[in-house]
Parts: structure tokens; sequence; C-alpha cells
């Protein structure tokens, strides 16, 4: 299988606490991988060293086999690499529609008065559409954004980093925050783009039990270190993986949510 992103010996410190530590893995192209780990193992701070974000304090970071560690987090964008939070720059006082057209907008980069011409405005307003319809927001494209709830706010993020079009699609916790009831809509729509079959996914996930079926490969952050990876069914055999959730975690909640599903 294809590598798209590869990181090697990935390290950095914070003070003398390693948050991440030696992170060696390789993403699969077209694949689904989630980083999962308990409350503080390194999984955000892993998100940002892809994204470019941080800067590591040892390794490196390879995209298509080109070394990106260098790169600013605007470069890897372009290069292909999209993340969640860089769009939460949701414009609350427009409507979702405009928001998504927006953000089709910003990655054609056309200029003012070629966005004038009516056959542009045809088609970005057509596309935005079609994203809408792939993260079950088509109902609401004419409200205004600041008027959504907190998971369609999620969705509208989701459809904005499509309409970036990047290769490679860093999911930080989409469902953070969210009320029980949204789970299942927002988990909906990552199968849908799972299901395209042309995206590469990688999630991070605090509760194991969410994306153990979504997943093609699963890694599992424990103290900043890689503590296992592999298929779902491999994960949840592996000893060490179950006691550093269930065992060795200092969270309740980390225990309850393992095999909850
Ligand atoms: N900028 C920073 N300065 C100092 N310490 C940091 C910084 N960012 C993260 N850390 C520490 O690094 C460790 C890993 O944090 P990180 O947020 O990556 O964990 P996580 O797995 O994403 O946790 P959670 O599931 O709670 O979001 C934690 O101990 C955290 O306190």
């Amino acid at each position: 299988m294809k590598t798209i992103l590869e990181t090697k010996d990935l390290t950095i410190a914070f003070g003398g606490h390693y948050a991440v530590n030696n992170v060696s893995v390789e993403i699969p192209k077209n694949q689904f991988t989630s980083v999962i780990g308990p409350n503080g193992a390194g999984k955000t701070t892993f998100f940002n060293l892809i994204s470019g974000q941080l800067a590591p304090t040892k390794g490196r970071v390879y995209f298509k086999g080109q070394n990106i560690t260098k790169k600013s987090s605007t470069q890897r964008t372009r290069l292909g690499i999209g993340r969640s939070f860089q769009i939460t720059n949701v414009f609350p006082n427009v409507t979702v529609l405009e928001n998504v057209r927006l953000a089709i907008q910003s990655k054609e980069k056309v200029r003012f008065q070629m966005f004038r011409h009516f056959k542009h405005y045809e088609k970005f307003e057509a596309d935005s559409k079609k994203l809408l319809r792939l993260v079950l927001l088509e109902d609401k494209m004419n409200t205004i954004a600041a008027n959504l709830s907190h998971g369609e706010k999620r969705k509208l993020e989701i459809a904005m980093l499509l309409a970036l079009d990047t290769e490679v699609l860093l999911l930080d916790e989409p469902t953070a925050g969210m009320s029980l009831e949204e789970v299942p809509a927002i988990l909906e729509v990552i199968e849908k783009i799972k299901n395209q079959g042309n995206r590469t996914i990688v999630l991070i996930e605090h509760k194991m039990d969410l994306v153990l079926e979504l997943s093609d490969q699963l890694m599992v952050l424990y103290n900043g270190e890689l503590l296992a990876k592999g298929s779902p069914e491999e994960i949840m055999a592996n000893e060490t993986v179950q006691s550093a959730y269930i065992g060795g975690s200092t969270n309740e909640q980390d225990a309850a949510e393992v095999g909850s599903s």
C-alpha cells in the first residue's frame, strides 16, 4: 500500500516533558487511520507536528516522500494536507452556503473580477451545494452560520475543509463537545467521505469505541509514545493497549468508554 504521510523519530519536548517521543509511522494513502489514546497522550501535539503548527525537537515529517519538516502550515495546506481547525474561521454572519462558497473561492484563488462572472459564481454555488449534501447540511444552506447547533457547525467545518480539496484530512476530535444525539450524524458524514475512497483521513479520537469500525488502522499513543499500531482487531486484542486504556488510565471516563459500543 502506498504511503502518503510518514513520520520518522518525531519528537517534541516542552521543557523536560516529551509530549511526542520518537514516533515513526506510515499513513497509507486513501485509508482511514485513527490516532487514539487517553487524555494527554500527545494526540493533538502529534497533529500539530504533522500540520506544521509546531516544529519538532527531533525527527522528520514526509509527505509523498518529500521532507516537509521545515515547511509552514500554510505551505503544507497548499501541498495537500488539510486540518479541520485551520478553517474554523466560519463567518458567523453569512449563510452556510456562502461560507462554503467562500472556501471554494479561496482555493481557486479567483480574483474579484473573475468571481463576478456569473458562470464562475454558478459553478461555485453548485459545488458548494454538492458538499453540503455530502455533510448532510443541505437543508440548512440558507441559515446564518451563527444560528447552527454545535454539531451542525462541525459539519460546516468539514464541508469547508473538503472545499479546500486537500488529499489528506486531519480531523481533530470531530465529535468533541457534541451531544449524544449529534454524534451518529457526524460519524455518518465521515463514513460517507471515507466511502468516496479518494481521501486519506487521519482522525484523532479519545473514545476508542467510536472509531473502531470506521478505521482501517489505528495508532495508539500513550505518554507521547507509539504504544501500538494495527488493524482494529489487532488493537482490540492487544493487552498492552487495553491496560493503557483501562488499567493505566487515570481518567475513569476512559475506562468506561472502552468497549462501550
Ligand atoms: N504548548 C505546550 N506547552 C507545554 N506542554 C504542552 C503543550 N502542548 C501540550 N503539552 C503537554 O503535552 C502533553 C500532550 O498533550 P496533547 O494535548 O497533545 O494530548 P492529547 O492526547 O491530545 O490529549 P486530549 O485527549 O486531552 O486532547 C500533555 O501533557 C500536555 O500538557
